[in-house]
């Protein structure tokens, strides 16, 4: 984008009634400690142990020994800390990738959203493998290792893989009571200032107004879609506003997918293309039949759906369930070209408790023989779906799960249920944070 072209600001949202609660924000005037730090937990902190209870302390490594300050003393079995000085550094410790948040700042003044940014990228994977595998061992009783992968390059046009900056393309900043812009605090709903922001793509990073302000709003949205402008988006509270709202297209290969402009698309420029490949990759063809009912659930604008259809071609059946109207009347439009693709605007659990009641044999049989894709929410899919499910008994599940715990928990109540974990991969998407994305095959074996 050229950089005279002044960015777009449109009013996007309504005002809402009801504000969430703000968090109480962590003491500033806590006790300082020192503290080996043990291993990593979930949640981009880090176990340590201070006279015998349990400390979560953030920007830490294991193995280091640091002073900390704590927090929060609100619990009895635990505090939280963070370092304030590093007394005996990792040798994976490098300069954070964002100044602001480096362990110089004071802690309240360290933007949130790159807890990871002190620590070599090969360790940073190698703690979320860690975070993934323990969570498998322990909640659904699987021992696996885990490597987890960056993105492809390939994937992801113009985005630095290697110190993991400059790939987010959606990105909200806050609007203070003074009108300035800021990322959060971590761990807090405090506005801090900063002058960059190093994990967005270029173009958004070049775009995003630091140093102005914008009374009367609560946020700015920024959004960088593959295809077309970006753009900044004014929010004035936390509900999309009616009437039009403007949409984007999102290009991953050679397809195209229209959305709303503030609709949900994988963040990471190579999420999408990543998550394609693998969704396709894990299919297991010995499993799949085109003909039977085969699913997306939680299928946004279709991403997967496509991704099972450009693999197996235009006879695919396949129907996305997606609980925003607005996104399945996108899917339907992104998928029009498969006879056999449909999109339903349902809750998933509703969805599929209505498919149990309603379906006849010849449905169910076709039900048996699915393939089903399910992309859920952080909260994972849960036990009422899985059990429904486990119900409906198709051969296959690709599962696509953005948060260990959540997918660890599914994966366990899905083993319980005569299903067996057969593969599984891991992305860094979100590089320079805790997250992480994994991809699994589950099959049935009863
Ligand atoms: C992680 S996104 C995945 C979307 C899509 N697979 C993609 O990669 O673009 C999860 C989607 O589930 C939808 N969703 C959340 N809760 C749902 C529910 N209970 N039933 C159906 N869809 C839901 C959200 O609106 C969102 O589009």
């Amino acid at each position: 984008m050229p950089e005279n072209r002044r960015p777009r600001r449109t009013g996007g949202r309504k005002p809402s009634r009801s504000p969430r609660p703000t968090p109480k924000p962590p003491a500033t005037d806590g006790p300082v400690i020192e503290l080996e730090v043990e291993r990593v937990a979930h949640g981009g902190v880090f176990v340590a142990r201070h006279e015998g209870r349990v400390v979560f302390v953030a920007d830490a490594i294991p193995g280091e020994r640091v002073a900390a300050r704590v927090s929060d003393q609100a619990k009895e079995k635990f505090w939280r800390a963070e370092t304030v000085e590093v007394l005996e550094a990792s040798p994976d410790r490098r300069e954070h990738v964002w100044a602001e948040a480096s362990v110089d700042r004071a802690p309240e003044l360290r933007p949130g959203g790159a807890e990871f940014g002190h620590i070599r990228m090969e360790r940073q994977r190698a703690l979320k493998g860690e975070v993934l595998r323990d969570a498998l061992a322990r909640m659904a009783g699987v021992e696996v290792g885990v490597e987890v992968a960056p993105v492809d390059p390939a994937l992801a046009e113009g985005v630095s893989v290697d110190d993991g900056t400059g790939w987010r393309t959606r990105m909200r900043l806050h609007v203070g009571a003074d009108g300035r812009v800021g990322p959060y605090a971590a761990r807090s709903h405090s506005i801090v200032p900063v002058t960059s922001v190093p994990l967005a793509v270029a173009e958004l990073a070049a775009l995003a107004p630091l140093g102005d302000r914008f009374p009367g709003a609560t946020a700015i949205d920024l959004v960088a879609p593959s295809a077309g402008d970006p753009a900044i988006v004014m929010v004035e509270g936390d509900r999309p506003a009616r009437g039009s709202r403007p949409t984007i297209e999102e290009r991953v290969g050679d397809r195209s997918f229209r959305l709303d402009r503030d609709g949900f698309w994988q963040v990471h420029r190579g999420a999408a293309a990543t998550l394609t490949r693998a969704v396709q990759e894990l299919v297991d063809d010995d499993l799949f039949d085109p003909r039977a009912a085969n699913h997306d659930l939680y299928g946004g604008v279709g991403l997967l759906a496509a991704a099972v259809g450009d693999r197996f071609g235009e006879t695919v059946r396949i129907t996305t369930v997606e609980s925003d109207a607005r996104a399945t009347e996108h899917a339907g439009a992104n998928l029009s070209e498969w006879l056999g693709a449909r999109a339903v605007t349902a809750r998933v659990d509703r969805y599929l408790a209505e498919l149990e009641a309603g379906s006849g044999a010849a449905e169910r049989a076709r039900l048996r023989d699915a393939t089903i894709v399910l992309d859920p929410p952080r909260a994972g899919a849960g036990r009422e779906v899985v059990e429904r499910l486990v119900e409906l008994h198709p051969r296959q599940l690709v599962y696509v799960a953005c948060d260990p715990v959540a997918f660890a928990r599914d994966v366990g109540l899905f083993r319980e249920r005569g299903y067996e974990l057969d593969e599984l991969r891991a992305y860094d998407l979100f590089p320079n944070t805790h997250h992480v994305e994994a991809v699994a095959r589950l099959r049935a074996i009863v």
